[in-house]
């Protein structure tokens, strides 16, 4: 019988399971009365799965309730029906062990350095100190901030804050990478490398990533599979399959199916971003 782990180009080390990682069943999102109105359906019914080791970004037009998505995802909120379930337990009232979640806004936290913002998750969970110091200092130097370690995140620039936030989660050898719009605060040059950066980790850990994001030219870039969300309440129209190997990069631009793929997306999201600001 074939097995069902794939070997990946060059990186035999990471056997990806198409499996499901993670599965959304039915899950919805009603946020309650507050204020004298009424009750707000964010999200759902939404169903589908995250496979093993993929590359998945979410689009939708703004308030469809991707935030809300995700912070289901990653236990951060309930759902109000249905469920999620990662590694076969069901996600509820905590951030599992395995998932790290890197959010847009820079959340370094000003009064540590680099390195010991980086090492925050790790300490706070109880690892020994030598084994700290060694995955620290290889997220630095993978996220080339090696000669910033002592530096206090205001010395830095925006992308380099955001970078310290990406090795913090890094450094907890997350299984699970949840990114809300991570690079939305960065200029466009910055962002592109971010994503390059993206890819890197994403190839290097084997990790499953979900990414939220507003840009279709990164979702499509980037992504194994791109999933289009409906107007609030938020569910999938459609999820498309990018068809890229994991060696993509910035050049996979160039590839002559990358506009059609833009195209069918933004044709998805025009749509529904039309009727989100009720046109
Ligand atoms: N804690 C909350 N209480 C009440 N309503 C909320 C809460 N959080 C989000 N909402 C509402 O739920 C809806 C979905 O919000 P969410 O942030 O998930 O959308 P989004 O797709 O991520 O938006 P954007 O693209 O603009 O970032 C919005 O109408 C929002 O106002």
């Amino acid at each position: 019988m074939a097995s069902p782990l794939t070997m990946i180009g060059e990186f035999p080390e990471i056997a990806v399971d198409r499996k499901a990682h993670v599965a959304i069943n039915a899950a919805t999102r009603v946020f309650a009365a507050r204020d004298g109105r009424s009750p707000l359906h964010a999200l759902g019914p939404v169903s589908f799965d995250l496979r093993q080791g993929e590359f998945f970004s979410v689009v939708g037009p703004s308030g469809c309730g991707k935030s809300t998505l995700l912070d289901l995802v990653a236990g951060l909120s309930p759902a109000t029906e249905g469920r999620v379930v990662f590694e076969d337990k069901e996600v509820k009232g905590e951030v599992p062990d395995g998932v790290a979640v890197v959010f847009q806004e820079d959340a370094s936290f000003p009064w540590l350095t680099v390195f010991d913002n980086a090492a925050f998750g790790t300490r706070r969970n109880g690892l020994p100190e030598s084994e700290v110091r060694e995955r620290v200092d290889h997220a630095l130097a993978f996220m080339g901030l090696t000669d910033f370690a002592k530096s206090y995140p205001a010395q830095l620039s925006g992308g380099m804050r955001q970078r310290v936030c990406i090795a913090r989660a890094m450094v907890l050898r997350p299984r699970l990478m949840l990114l809300d719009e991570p690079f939305g605060a960065l200029d466009q040059q910055t962002r592109l490398l971010m994503g390059e950066e993206m890819l890197k980790l994403w190839r290097e850990t084997g990790s499953t990533v979900m990414l939220i994001t507003h840009s279709i030219d990164e979702a499509v870039l980037l992504s194994d599979r791109v999933g289009i969300m409906s107007a609030r309440p938020g569910t999938f129209i459609d999820i498309v399959e990018t068809g890229w190997s994991r060696e993509r990069g910035s050049e996979t631009a160039m590839d002559p199916h990358y506009g059609a793929l833009q195209s069918k997306v933004w044709g998805l999201l025009r749509t529904e971003s039309l009727k989100a600001m009720g046109v």
